[in-house]
């Protein structure tokens, strides 16, 4: 839903950064690495003691580079697959971090080994739910399905109440430090709803997809 209603926004908002970037000699590429490098500092140095709000302060100062650094390749006109490839398998790393870091806070001085487990399932069944894509039109499916929640659900929702329980360990506003527990179970059933979605769109279009090839080699061996 964000990637198709606000991405426009932010591509509007972002392109003249890109463009700056860019006249500075700055490659996307190097944009992937530095914005993934910093998400990756962030969730690990900050999450792990509890500190929400810092790290959410610093993720949000970095996560944007993934809209800018397709927006600057597309902008020299050099979308490559290298760098598809690159932004995609990255995303993977950050969001890696970004979910381990809560669960090693929840194993840690957090103490609550069921948000550990349900952090840990956020973690993994995003993985998931991204690989089911990849896989899907890596074997020439369509894949024409997104689902409840993709990745840019699950970081705003991640980022934002977290940041905001944040609030409560780092200047003692009460009554705000349940909004992630919040945000770790709406993503994780929003992951599970969207990973359902995607296996069931696959197993449908990969059905018809070997419904129309068995029919062509039918008629082929007919003619
Ligand atoms: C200061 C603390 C106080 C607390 C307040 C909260 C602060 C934090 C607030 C917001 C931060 C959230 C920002 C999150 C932005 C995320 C943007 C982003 O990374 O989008 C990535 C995505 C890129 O698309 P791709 O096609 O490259 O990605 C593909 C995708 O990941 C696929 O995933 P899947 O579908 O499978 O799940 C992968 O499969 C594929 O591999 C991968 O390539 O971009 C978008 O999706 C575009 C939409 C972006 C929407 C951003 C909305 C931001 C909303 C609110 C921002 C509020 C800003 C407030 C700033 C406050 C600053 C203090
Ligand atoms: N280093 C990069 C990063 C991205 N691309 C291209 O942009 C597409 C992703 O666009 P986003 O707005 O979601 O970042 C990606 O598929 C590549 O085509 C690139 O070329 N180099
Ligand atoms: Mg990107
Ligand atoms: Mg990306």
């Amino acid at each position: 839903m964000l990637n198709k209603y606000a991405r426009a926004f932010f591509t509007r908002v972002l392109t003249p950064f890109a463009a700056f970037l860019l006249r500075r000699g700055v490659s996307p590429d190097a944009v992937t690495l530095i914005g993934t490098a910093g998400v990756v500092a962030g969730a690990l140095v900050f999450y792990p003691r509890g500190q929400f709000f810092w790290g959410t302060v610093v993720i949000t100062c970095f996560v944007f580079s993934d809209l800018v650094d397709g927006n600057m390749a597309r902008q020299m006109g050099r979308s490559s697959r290298w760098g598809a490839f690159l932004d995609s398998t990255l995303d993977r790393v950050a969001d890696g971090a970004l979910f381990g870091g809560l669960a090693m806070w929840y194993a840690g001085s957090g103490d609550d080994l069921t948000l550990c487990a349900v952090t840990i399932f956020c973690l993994a069944s995003g993985q998931v739910v991204s690989y089911t894509k990849a896989r899907g039109e890596a074997i020439g499916l369509p894949v024409n399905v997104n689902g409840l929640v993709e990745r840019s659900e699950r970081l705003v929702i991640t980022l934002v109440l977290c940041g905001l329980a944040g609030f409560h360990r780092t200047f003692g506003v009460p009554g705000i430090q349940w909004l992630l527990p919040i945000a770790l179970w709406v993503v994780a059933v929003g992951s599970l709803i969207t990973l359902i979605q995607r296996v069931v769109t696959v197993r449908r279009e990969s059905a018809e997809a070997d419904a129309a090839a068995l029919e062509q080699a039918g008629q082929g061996s007919g003619a």
